[in-house]
């Protein structure tokens, strides 16, 4: 059976699962057996749980969760990335190869997926991979070492680009291979390491993990590192035209593994210096997955100097005060290190204001210091640095979490939490034994789990399955309604499909990461109230001296 009508009509829907599978084996089920969308960020879940699962498959060898799919999308004009997820005991194959428990492999349209003892379901993507992509367009290499890079992009900044990358010793393990991840900078030679550098003596379950690093030819920089597959916090957050906020809860597990890898950072000396929705990457978009920062390129290494930083550098959404923004863009070109020297520079506490930025966001969906969007507004604003807790996005968040957003944005650098004190906060300390457990359970062990460069010999240890025959009929089920998701905007902001209730038009360009052309929102007068339009927008890394 196909793909309904509804589902083609649905602009949301990036891929199917199909069944496959000749007609007359779909007798018995007591209803059709119905394809299965994959929308931006969702799971579809697929295992003997009913109340769980968007696809239940009834055979008892079936686990309650046996895998998950999703697809990821870097920005509207990017391919999604398609994935799927083995959380089984008994394992599922992709293309007839099987895959190690707790492994997530990239999808490719065609791809077959088999559960064994249920159906086999063939995975449609709709938006699909057109070859020539950047890496015949940029001359990057296709093949260091035994690595691969394929035409995948992951996603792209100012610095670089982030590829989907394959470690020939895996394709010949009878298994399938990891995906991996490499990020191409294009760089003067004197900087080619700095970023590989530091990523290379890191080792924390918070941080990205690089295996390798590579310099290339025509001053590329290679950075091979694992592939996080569950997309970025901004991805995670962007739903319709604004970002969302998450529940406290899930919104306390994102602060407190930030937490977790900014308090190893700064003991190793380290300052990430642009701490962003884009650089927080998530294994699984889904609560409680795993929290994994990335972006090193412009980070600070002070453990041999231990000096005060005076470069001005970050994204002015996220950046502390002190770093020494100027609202007018002009005052570069003859301040630039001057203007922080006037200031004594700036420390590690840096990162400590992102985070607030970041959990300001995560909370409420709302930038604190955002204004009319221009970068001119928010870098004033957050000079001011004045925070309002009155609108109606706080009302549900808790005292112990508003008292913590503003330890953070302190404007007097002495007052502010540093990433050790932040820890000992009411709002953390007084969910310490949960948290650390719930850290243990979720967050270490998964990085336990997941598959090493140098394992290259994996076996699973099976219980034996249950065979019945004939197989047991799966049970389907539509996933959520994703029109369901496009109409309740939960901060209210902006409701889509409700044109006449607000008019937002945007004047800038579709090319969302080019900080350049970002233009003014045009709203209705009529239609500002209550606070400001946070409309979805990645924002670009500034390096000014
Ligand atoms: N290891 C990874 N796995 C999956 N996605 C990644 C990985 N590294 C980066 N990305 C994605 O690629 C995007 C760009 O990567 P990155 O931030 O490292 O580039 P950049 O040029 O330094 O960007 P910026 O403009 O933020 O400084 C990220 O926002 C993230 O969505």
């Amino acid at each position: 059976m196909g793909i309904g009508d509804l589902a083609l009509a649905d602009r949301e829907v990036l891929g199917y699962l199909e069944p496959v599978a000749a007609e007359n084996e779909f007798l018995g089920c007591k209803e059709p057996l119905a394809a299965v969308a994959i929308t931006k960020n969702k799971l579809v879940k697929m295992g003997r749980n009913e109340r769980e699962c968007d696809v239940v498959l009834s055979h008892p060898s079936v686990s309650s969760v046996h895998c998950m799919f999703w697809a990821i999308r870097f920005d509207e004009d990017s391919v999604p990335m398609y994935y799927v997820n083995d959380c089984s005991l008994n394992g599922i194959q992709l293309n007839g190869l099987s895959m190690k428990r707790g492994q997530t492999c990239l999808l490719d349209d065609g791809d077959i997926i088999t559960v064994p003892n249920a159906i086999d379901y063939r995975f449609v993507a709709r938006i699909k991979l057109t070859t020539n992509g950047l890496v015949e367009q940029l001359g990057f290499q296709k093949n260091v070492e035994n690595w691969h890079i394929t035409s995948k992009v992951v996603g792209s900044g100012t610095f670089g680009h982030v590829l989907v990358a394959n470690n020939t010793a895996f394709a010949n393990s009878g298994r399938q291979a990891i995906n991996f991840a490499v990020k191409i900078i294009k760089m003067k030679p004197s900087r080619l390491d700095k970023e590989a550098k530091i990523l290379l003596k890191l080792a924390h379950p918070n941080i990205i993990k690089v295996h390798k690093t590579f310099a290339g030819s025509s001053d590329h920089l290679y950075i091979f590192q694992d592939l996080i597959t569950g997309g970025d916090l901004f991805s995670y957050l962007a739903k319709s035209d604004c970002l969302s906020p998450v529940s406290e809860t899930e919104a306390l597990l994102i602060v407190y593994q930030i937490l977790h890898a900014l308090r190893y950072l700064h003991s190793q000396g380290v300052v990430h210096r642009d701490l962003k929705l884009d650089n927080i990457l998530l294994c699984t978009p889904e609560p409680c997955a795993r929290i994994v920062l990335a972006d090193f390129g412009i980070a600070k290494d002070l453990s041999s100097s231990r000096s005060r930083m005076h470069t001005v550098v970050g994204t002015p959404e996220y950046c502390a005060p002190e770093v020494g923004f100027k609202a007018d863009r002009t005052a570069y070109k003859e301040f630039a290190r001057a203007a922080t020297f006037e200031q004594q520079g700036y420390d590690a506490k840096c990162d400590l204001w992102s985070l607030g930025v970041i959990a300001h966001i995560v909370l409420t969906g709302i930038s604190p210091f955002y204004g009319d969007g221009s970068e001119a507004s928010i870098i004033r604003n957050a000079k001011v640095g004045s925070l309002s807790f009155s609108s109606r996005q706080w009302s549900k968040v808790s005292d112990h979490a508003k008292s913590f957003v503003r330890r953070l944005l302190e404007i007097d650098v002495q007052k502010r939490l540093d990433s050790r004190s932040a820890f000992h906060h009411s709002w953390i300390a007084k969910h310490k034994g949960q948290l650390e457990k719930l850290y243990h359970k979720r967050i270490v062990q998964d990085v336990e789990t997941t598959p090493k460069v140098e394992e290259l010999d994996w076996k699973r240890k099976l219980p034996k399955t249950v065979n019945l025959s004939p197989s047991t009929v799966p049970k389907k089920r539509w996933p959520k309604s994703t029109t369901e998701t496009l109409f309740s905007c939960p901060r209210g902001l902006i409701r889509q499909g409700s044109p006449s209730f607000l008019d937002v038009i945007a004047t800038r360009s579709s090319t969302l990461w080019n900080y350049s052309k970002l233009n003014s929102i045009i709203v209705k007068p009529m239609l500002c109230f209550e606070c400001s339009l946070y409309k979805k927008s990645r924002q670009k890394t500034w390096l000014i001296a």
